[in-house]
């Protein structure tokens, strides 16, 4: 019996093994690994405190409340990956959460945060970039879906689509990573309120958060010298630099807006992205769905799926009247010539996805930084738009990949 008690009894050096191991599920919010993986983790001590400290200090209780359990102080050094890390505060948070809800004992947390040294954090880069191999979406098997949104003509809410339907994605529980590779006129910082840079870590690029897809934009790096970095001779490889430069993780979803046209980008697309499906959006009138079908064509020259199209500003609301002020019909041209001329090729039909109505909501909203179809706080709404996107997503997540 007295062996048992031995053999249970919660001591500070048992305690300091519980406490690494909970550190193992702390995961680091940008790199989406274990926090103990990345070697963040270098230091676990606990010591046992008194009665007397027990009750003085503010303690983090188990989940059991117990009024008799031992009382430790527990100190975790972490080093994070740049000083300042943005995302510093999430990474406390969750090992504060780990510590709190351990059930036996009266925790108090210490925690000391420091950034690695240059060697360790080269070490890591390297470590995490020979796990990646150069672009990490080519490899066979990758999960990630990877849909290319394409216009042809600009203006007609490609980039739109793009961020209601990332943001769409991402609150029905998608991880989602977006890529704006629109290099001059990329919009997904403003279409997403992104006003921060992406981290830095040794040449490699955290992705900025942003209601819950991860983004890259050459736009975040506006004004800075990453910018210079990333223009010039190396902007011919630029989409290269967007998959390469950059740490995804595997997410399950990756969009790219595509800039406007109909040649060079989506070869790049098909080159680097070899599952790339492309989605082509157009407005209801015959000048943009002419171009918009150019643009579904590239998958004749290159191995390019076509998973739909979208029309966009097929109507307008106007107190109980349907106005059609774009006309009609080009969504359903662009599907209908697009079957026509890929289906032998592609084994299926090119599918008109959604059409979806021209509401203020969509400019307004959409350039104040948040996507039409989400509120305030991230939740999707409830509106005919939001259900729209709902089912484009279901539509494409259902249909067999190319
Ligand atoms: N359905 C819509 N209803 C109202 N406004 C819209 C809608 N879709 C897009 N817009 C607005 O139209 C403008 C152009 O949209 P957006 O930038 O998404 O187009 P784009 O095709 O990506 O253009 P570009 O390729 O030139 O960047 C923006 O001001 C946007 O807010």
């Amino acid at each position: 019996m007295s062996e048992l008690n031995e053999q249970n009894e919660l001591t500070e050096e048992r305690l300091a093994r519980e406490i690494y191991a909970r550190m193992t599920g702390v995961i680091d919010p940008e790199l989406g690994k274990s926090i103990t993986d990345l070697g963040m983790v270098t230091g676990v001590e606990v010591t046992r405190e008194d009665e007397q400290g027990a009750q003085g200090a503010d303690h983090a209780h188990g989940a059991h409340g117990a009024d008799h359990a031992p009382a430790f102080r527990v100190h975790i050094s972490i080093e994070l990956t740049v000083p300042g890390c943005p995302l510093s505060d999430v990474i406390r948070q969750r090992i504060e959460d780990a510590v709190t809800s351990y059930p036996d004992a009266h925790l108090t947390l210490e925690l000391t945060v420091g950034s690695m040294n240059e060697e360790k954090l080269g070490n890591l880069v390297a470590e995490l970039k020979a796990a990646r191999r150069e672009n990490p979406f080519h490899k066979p098997g990758i999960k990630t879906r990877v849909f290319a949104v394409a216009s042809g003509k600009g203006g007609v809410g490609k980039s739109s689509v793009t961020a209601n339907l990332a943001a769409t994605f991402a609150a029905l529980g998608y991880d989602t990573a977006v890529i704006d590779a629109d290099i001059y006129g990329f919009s997904m910082p403003k279409l997403l309120g992104v006003t921060s840079h992406p981290t830095n870590l040794n040449g490699m690029l955290m992705p900025v958060e942003a209601w819950g897809t991860r983004v890259m934009s050459i736009g975040m790096f506006a004004g800075s010298d990453q910018a210079i970095l990333w223009r010039g001779p190396r902007l011919q490889r630029s989409l290269e630099q967007f998959l390469s430069d950059v740490w995804w993780g595997e997410p399950d979803v990756l969009l790219i807006d595509m800039a406007p046209g109909t040649g060079d980008m989506a070869i790049s697309v098909a080159q680097a992205l070899p599952n790339a499906e492309l989605i082509v959006v157009t407005t209801p009138q015959p000048s943009a769905s002419d171009i918009a079908v150019r643009a579904g064509l590239v998958a004749l020259q290159v191995p390019m799926d076509v998973a739909g199209v979208v029309e966009n500003m097929s109507w307008y609301d106007h107190v109980g009247e349907r106005l059609r002020i774009f006309g009609e019909g080009g969504g359903q041209r662009v599907s209908d010539q697009l079957t026509a001329q890929l289906s032998a090729k592609l084994g299926h039909d090119v599918p008109l996805l959604a059409q979806l109505p021209l509401e203020t909501d969509i400019r307004e909203v959409g350039e104040s930084g948040r996507p039409a179809v989400l509120n305030a706080d991230g939740s999707l709404a409830d509106s005919a738009l939001a259900e729209s996107f709902t089912q484009m997503v279901r539509s494409l997540m259902e249909r067999d990949r190319g």
